[in-house]
């Protein structure tokens, strides 16, 4: 498969090796605002840049027939433009707020441990995630994706960093020095507390999740999540 990086950084680095060891080709490393790109020397992009650069990589790959995956977090406000993008020019997209095999389980869990608290009132939810401290966005699209299914299938209305207001679900985003990754969800009364936590030991397992999804979407047309890829439901 050949391949092009929309972002060379800390995961552009860590797919590069993977695939490399898949025996893929790296035929193009994209690290800043630029159009000089030859579409038609690759298979597939895989975008991990920044949130100000995504929409307008994930814009230029659908509009160049490029199938596109996405890991950026922290531009979701264009998300529904991207979809139409890509319906429009009959394209493949994937963005997932987390890449790796763990998390999407554990945002399976999550949701099925939000279903069972949703009609008990004694018990308060809140989230909190740890990232290294480049990180440009809080919180985390991961935080953000575990927050919209809590939300979808409990009484909670919304999401709000340190919210302290009824009905609105408390985000804590913390920041430490090179912390890859981790999330938890507590649930807490007076008696007791219920948490569920997933941690990244390094960033291997969000690098092969995008891998894998990359492989899988070429030859295909339309959005596609992470559930697609990994056939979970
Ligand atoms: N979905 C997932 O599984 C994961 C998502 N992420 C997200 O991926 C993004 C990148 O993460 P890291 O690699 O850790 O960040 P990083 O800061 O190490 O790398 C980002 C790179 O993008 C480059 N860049 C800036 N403007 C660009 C443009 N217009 N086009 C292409 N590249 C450009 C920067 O020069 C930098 O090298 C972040 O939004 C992060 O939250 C990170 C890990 C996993
Ligand atoms: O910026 C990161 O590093 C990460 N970003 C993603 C997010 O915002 O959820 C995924 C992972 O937690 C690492």
């Amino acid at each position: 498969m050949r391949i092009a990086l929309f972002g060379y950084g800390k995961m552009g680095k860590m797919i590069e090796a993977l695939a490399l060891k898949k025996n893929h080709t790296i035929v193009a490393k994209i690290d800043n605002d630029t159009t000089e790109i030859d579409f038609s020397s690759f298979d597939v992009a895989i975008d991990f840049s920044q949130p100000s650069s995504a929409f307008n990589n994930i814009k230029m790959c659908l509009e160049n027939n490029t199938p596109i995956i996405s890991g950026t977090t922290g531009w979701l406000d264009r998300y529904e433009e991207a979809v139409i993008l890509c319906n429009e020019n009959n394209g493949a997209f994937i963005y997932a707020s987390n890449f790796s095999l763990g998390v999407n389980l554990f945002f399976e869990l999550n949701e099925c441990l939000a279903k069972m608290m949703a009609n008990l009132r004694d018990y308060n939810v809140s989230l909190e995630e740890i990232h290294h401290t480049q990180k440009l966005d809080a919180p985390s699209g991961t935080a953000i994706t575990l927050a919209e299914s809590i939300i979808k299938n409990t009484s909670y209305t919304g999401w709000e960093l340190d919210a302290t207001k009824d009905h609105i679900l408390p985000i804590k985003a913390i920041r430490e020095a090179s912390v890859p990754g981790t999330h938890s969800v507590t649930y807490g009364s007076n008696v007791d507390s219920i948490e569920i936590k997933h941690t990244a030991h390094n960033r291997e397992g969000f690098a092969l999740g995008a891998l894998t999804a990359a492989e899988w979407i070429i030859g295909k047309h339309g959005v596609f999540s992470m559930k697609d890829v990994l056939h979970i439901d």
